[in-house]
């Protein structure tokens, strides 16, 4: 997904920020249809995952829906393209924090913490978060890989959200396997010459939608 992202960006031009927000829009109608309206927790990260969380808590916030951010560092600390969607949100008054102390236990937490980018067992806010959405038995949906699990082996180095249903990008992680709750892949309009120029063969899967139920055999 590296090599995905790579080629899409420096041989076509797509930029990160196009395919986070489409992350983001795609994220949001799977936390429709998994919340029904109920209150919803995003739980960010500081990079390209947390971004597409970010993304999708706008969206619910401009339906109305009760939404909380919970980053996973201090928001000085994001760069970027995900500082700009932390400054959007606070510009449109989203309540952000940075702990779960006596967080109300929501409808649904979105897991936007860690996607292909784990490196190890998670550990400091990130880990606290993970294991606060393992307990607070709700419904969880993760982004792109769920955080803590490695997306190329599915290995699980140490904490680890095991949601209902994971929105993964483009293509279908190695690692995702039947810890990952339903699987749906979500279409973040990579240029398919990319896949030809890595050497992935690739049929577009998407049809006339932007998302596609997958299951793995
Ligand atoms: N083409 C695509 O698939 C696209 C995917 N997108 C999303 O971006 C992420 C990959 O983004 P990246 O910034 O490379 O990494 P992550 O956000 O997955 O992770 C970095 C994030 O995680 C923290 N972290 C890493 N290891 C640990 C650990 N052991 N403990 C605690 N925290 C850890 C690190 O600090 C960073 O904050 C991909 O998964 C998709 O969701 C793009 O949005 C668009 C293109
Ligand atoms: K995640």
């Amino acid at each position: 997904m590296r090599d995905v992202d790579r080629v899409a960006i420096e041989a076509y031009g797509l930029s990160l920020l196009q395919m986070m927000e489409q992350a983001g829009r795609g994220l949001t109608r799977e936390t429709f249809a998994l919340a029904n309206g109920g209150s919803v927790v995003v739980l960010a990260g500081g990079g390209g995952n947390g971004g597409g969380g970010l993304a999708c808590a706008r969206h619910l916030a401009n339906r109305s829906y009760p939404v909380t951010v919970v980053l996973d560092r201090e928001p000085a600390a994001l760069s970027g393209v995900v500082a700009a969607q932390h400054e959007l949100l606070e510009r449109m008054g989203i309540p952000i924090r940075t702990d779960v102390t006596a967080l109300e236990t929501p409808a649904l937490v979105v897991d936007a913490l860690v996607g292909y980018g784990l490196e190890g067992p998670l550990r400091g806010l990130t880990r606290e978060f993970v294991q606060w959405a393992e307990n607070a038995e709700t419904t969880v949906l993760s982004l792109d890989v769920p955080s803590g699990i490695d997306a190329t082996t599915g290995a699980e180095p140490g904490d680890a959200v095991h949601p209902a249903r994971t929105f993964t990008l483009a293509l279908p992680k190695t690692g995702l396997r039947d810890t990952t709750g339903e699987l749906v892949l979500g279409d973040i309009s990579i240029p398919s010459g990319v896949y030809e120029t890595i050497g992935i063969p690739y049929t577009p899967p998407f049809g006339h939608e932007f998302s596609v139920r997958l299951t793995i055999t």
